[in-house]
């Protein structure tokens, strides 16, 4: 029984000196002071090559990957409508803004990793139809003088209404794409549309494949994180861009307090209540607070090779996106 404690113990303090080295980080002494950060770093780093987090948690690397599979293993079920009673809809307009920002255009090639149950996904095809539609219709404006029959033929020649977008959604979690899967088919959503089970961290694409990169509440759960924006950073082509919608960290003293109070007191009972499942609620909130801040993984993006990161917080920092461009 010692054993465990003492790792426990040696993880801590791992964390804590991290922590304190990170406080104590000086712009000019970054990569030269050997006992700075950069020695914490290396530190820490040899220290995840066994052990790691699942929510509050200490386990080893090897458990991480099977705990969070057990998780949405779980919740799959549920997910869609935990979502909208956990933030009373909010969810919603998160995902509708990283759209806004990533402004797709007919032809864009998507990759959505963690995808889960297809959100992000439903929402680039819905969005690439309406500019694809937008678009033919400016351009059969610019011919005023086509006949009606013409303007017919040219519509009905359109065969690809997504000018040849596609979004690959990719997961881990074969309950998740299930869910996605059938949700895609009673909504009509085909073309253009690919389910890939897949790891974050070792993904089943070649280099250079794809315009944009999103991953929206996924990366949290990831177990090596820095890996999987390296996957991010390799399947993009020159040019693409990586969006990352996730929890982040509250800027707002009082916001903060009826956050906690909300994540802690009410989430897992809404999750035992709704989903009968109260500890991958736990996780959910957990998992939110071990969670790096926004500048912090700003250069973790940098650090995978990513250019002109940068990052917009909403609702007072509970979310932010996360951009970064592969040049
Ligand atoms: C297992 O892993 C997972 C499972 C999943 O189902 C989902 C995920 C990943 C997550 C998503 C896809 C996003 C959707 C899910 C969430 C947003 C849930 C996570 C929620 C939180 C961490 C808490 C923050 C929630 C929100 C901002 C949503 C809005 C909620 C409210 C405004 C709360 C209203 C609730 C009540 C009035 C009920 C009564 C509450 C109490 C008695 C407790 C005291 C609380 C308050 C006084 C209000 C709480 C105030 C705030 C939270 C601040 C809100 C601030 C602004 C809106 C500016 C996954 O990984
Ligand atoms: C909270 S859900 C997010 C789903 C969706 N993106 C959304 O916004 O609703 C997290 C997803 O991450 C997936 N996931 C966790 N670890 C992963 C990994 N290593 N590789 C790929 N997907 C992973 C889970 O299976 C789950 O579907």
């Amino acid at each position: 029984m010692a054993a465990p404690r003492s790792c426990a113990l040696w993880s801590y303090c791992g964390r804590r000196w991290s922590r304190l080295m990170r406080c104590c980080e000086l712009p000019g002494l970054r990569s030269s002071w050997p006992g700075g950060p950069l020695g914490a770093r290396q530190l820490s780093q040899e220290k995840q090559a066994t052990e790691t987090h699942f929510g509050f948690e200490t386990v080893s690397e090897e458990e991480k990957g099977g705990k969070v599979y057990h998780v949405f293993e779980s919740v799959a079920k549920k997910y869609d409508v935990m979502n909208d009673m956990m933030s009373l809809g909010i969810h919603r307009i998160w995902k509708d803004l990283l759209l806004w920002k990533m402004r797709p255009f007919p032809g864009t090639q998507l990759l959505d990793v963690a995808g889960g149950t297809g959100d992000i996904a439903f929402r680039f095809l819905n969005y690439v139809r309406a500019q694809h539609k937008g678009k033919q219709k400016r351009q059969l404006r610019a011919q005023q003088n086509l006949s009606w029959e013409e303007i017919a033929k040219k519509y009905q020649n359109e065969e690809d209404p997504l000018g040849g977008s596609q979004v690959v959604v990719c997961d881990i979690n074969k309950e998740m794409l299930k869910i996605g899967k059938q949700k895609a088919h009673a909504r009509g959503y085909k073309a253009g549309l690919a389910w890939v089970l897949g790891d974050a961290e070792e993904l089943p694409f070649d280099d250079d494949k794809f315009d944009v990169y999103t991953i929206a509440f996924g990366i949290r759960n990831v177990t090596h994180i820095d890996q999987a924006l390296q996957e991010a950073h390799r399947v993009l082509k020159p040019g693409g861009r990586f969006l990352c919608l996730e929890f982040s960290q509250v800027n707002n003293p009082l916001i903060s307090r009826l956050y906690d109070l909300y994540s802690f007191q009410v989430i897992p009972v809404l999750g035992e209540v709704i989903a009968g499942d109260w500890k991958s609620y736990q996780y959910l909130v957990e998992s939110i607070r071990q969670f790096p801040p926004q500048e912090e993984f700003k250069e973790m993006i940098e650090d995978a090779g990513f250019e002109k990161v940068t990052y917009e917080s909403l609702t007072s920092g509970i979310v932010a996106i996360h951009s970064g461009f592969k040049l």
